[in-house]
């Protein structure tokens, strides 16, 4: 049931898109067929009329007349392929960009629960499969029953004790079709299930390729992946046998139709009762009659194989999102400072374990306001709860006076920036990567890079700016990459930015100096940083020490050194910051 509803989705998506180009595609295969009906005609008056009656000129004239409908076809079909290529890469298009659009609204459960080989094998081989279903199929099937209707009205009003015949071995061959068929989706549909689990296994491999060969489990990876391609070897060949018997046998009733046309036919051309060019031409709507009834018949398998695609697709379209805006979502508007606290919050990836409990935080504009704790401690889930992946269990974020729930998504998520320690380096352009291609002040971009220490490093590169980096381009170190997201970050013109553990990847020496440097483009912002080093909070305004889901402790840094709490003693219990003994 759903599945058909699906399908009606899927189609009404297709029309809405392409409406008058479907309607020229359809009348272009309707001419066609009704052209290649009247060749059989022709080539029953060139045998009897024009052959027979020794006829050169009409035999000229029926030659020519011929010739020019197959020139005709072939230049329709010709045209039936650009517009077909068009359609479905239209289709495809649309249905990747839904999908890629949907997904990105979704949360961060979603993320956590499914597997990213399944989402690309959906966009990689089902929305294939699915990208010509509309033209290719359902086009197909009307004509199909029109040529065959019209063939099986020229073969009536021919030869109707034949037809019987005919029709018999045709209908023991459809019927065997449709079983064969039904078995065949029925295996490819398990391995495409299979396959997508391998995608899991490759894609895992491949993103993590590094920590697979410092961790020696290449073995294990080669084992369990092998163990897999084993299993779906195994179908493969399977379904080629089945396919291969599916195939013979209709050869071999095809070959049975062909003997009987020929042998009755032949025999009534002996008592006169036929003609020479009527066998023919018999023949020929015999091949008109049976091929678009074939078709029909795998019309019927490719639907419903088609439908685990389009359910597949729709099942990722149909992910309901969760992460709502209230009151139809406010927008951020020029005089927002964002002023943000957390009254009471608490929050739980998994019901029972909290990992906040009731956390009241505030982070004022103009201020650099510090999360520092033991690792595991709930300091990146704070951050994540303001650009909602996840969204409170209890308590409220508000943001300049407004719940943060009430903010439209888009706006508050512009609003915020954050620079990890894995930048998302764009296989790009260094300015791109830096602007992401929005229209930035060269002079302004430059600066900064040069107040971010990276400006002579990009200079040296041999196109300066716009120098390749990325995947196909110059690899950058983890100090570069962080410099270019410090840049990025104050380039987005947020008005909340986070530094998660954002200089990890830089000395000390060039950490204080990034510090002083960007000061003066932070001043009108809200600071937010998570580090473990002390040294990386040195200016921070206001220090929180979270601890068991709770803000245990609310300093300034001369206060934490001073007062020598928690988490000082965390560190230096830890030996994980030299910095302790050296502030101390
Ligand atoms: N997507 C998730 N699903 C379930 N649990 C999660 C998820 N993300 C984080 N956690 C758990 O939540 C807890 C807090 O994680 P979080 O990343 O916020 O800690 P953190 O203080 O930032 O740690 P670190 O300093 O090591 O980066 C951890 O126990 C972690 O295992």
């Amino acid at each position: 049931m759903n599945e058909r509803k699906n399908i009606k989705r899927f189609l009404k998506i297709l029309l809405k898109n392409s409406k008058g180009i479907m309607l020229i595609y359809f009348i272009i295969m309707l001419s066609i067929s009704v052209l290649g009906l009247f060749q059989p005609q022709l080539i029953k008056r060139i045998l009897d009329d024009a052959i027979k009656g020794s006829n050169i000129k009409l035999l000229i004239k029926l030659a020519i007349l011929y010739g020019l409908i197959s020139l005709i076809t072939a230049m329709l079909n010709i045209i039936l392929q650009y517009m077909y290529s068009k359609m479905q890469k239209k289709v495809s298009i649309n249905l990747k960009m839904n999908i890629l659009k949907h997904i990105s609204k979704l949360s961060g459960n979603y993320f956590t629960n499914i597997k990213t080989g399944n989402i690309l094998s959906t966009i990689e081989n089902d929305i294939y499969t699915i990208e010509s279903f509309g033209v290719d199929v359902l086009f197909s099937l009307i004509i199909d029953i029109f040529t065959a209707v019209m063939a099986l009205f020229f073969l009536i009003k021919m030869e109707s004790s034949l037809l019987i015949l005919v029709v018999l071995l045709q209908f023991i061959l459809m019927f065997s079709q449709f079983k064969f068929n039904k078995i065949i989706s029925e295996r490819i549909s398990e391995i495409r299930n299979k396959a997508g689990n391998i995608s899991n296994i490759i894609e895992e491999y491949i993103s993590n390729i590094m920590n697979v060969v410092i961790t020696k489990s290449v073995f294990k990876f080669f084992k369990n992946y092998i163990h897999k391609e084993k299993s779906i070897i195994k179908k493969f060949v399977k379904l080629d046998v089945i396919i291969s018997c599916n195939s013979s046998w209709g050869r071999f009733l095809g070959s049975l139709i062909t003997i009987l046309i020929y042998g009755y036919g032949g025999y009534k051309i002996i008592n006169k009762e036929m003609t020479f060019g009527e066998l023919i031409a018999f023949q020929q709507y015999v091949g008109m009659f049976i091929g678009p009834c074939m078709e029909i018949i795998n019309a019927n398998t490719k639907i419903q194989r088609t439908s685990v695609s389009i359910n597949r697709v729709f099942n990722i379209m149909d992910e309901p999102i969760t992460i709502k805006q209230d009151n139809k979502g406010k927008r951020c508007t020029d005089a927002f400072k964002g002023n943000i606290s957390f009254n009471e919050v608490s929050f739980s990836y998994n019901k029972g374990n909290k990992i906040l409990d009731k956390i009241n935080l505030k982070f004022e504009n103009g201020k650099a306001t510090a999360l520092v704790g033991a690792s595991g401690c709930g300091k990146t889930t704070i951050i994540e709860l303001l650009y909602r992946p996840w969204d409170t269990d209890e308590g409220n974020i508000i943001i300049d006076g407004i719940p943060l729930k009430e903010y439209n998504l888009k706006s508050i998520r512009k609003e915020i920036s954050i620079v990890t320690q894995d930048l998302l380096l764009f296989d790009d352009t260094i300015i791109n990567n830096l602007t992401l291609e929005k229209n930035k002040d060269r002079n302004y971009v430059e600066d900064l890079c040069k107040k971010a220490g990276i400006y002579d490093f990009i200079l040296n590169l041999p196109q300066g700016f716009d120098t390749i980096v990325g995947e196909r381009g110059v690899k950058l170190s983890g100090g570069q990459k962080q410099r270019i997201a410090i840049v990025r970050a104050i380039l987005s013109n947020s008005k909340i930015i986070i530094f998660d553990e954002a200089t990890s990847a830089l000395d000390n020496i060039s950490q204080k100096e990034i510090s002083e440097n960007m000061k003066e483009f932070l001043k009108d912002k809200t600071v937010i940083e998570i580090a473990h080093r002390l040294s990386s909070i040195k200016d921070a305004d206001v220090i929180y020490v979270i601890h068991k889901g709770k803000a245990v402790e609310k300093w300034n840094f001369e206060e934490l050194v001073e007062k020598k709490g928690y988490y000082y003693r965390f560190l230096k219990e830890q030996s994980m910051d030299s910095d302790a003994d050296s502030i101390a």
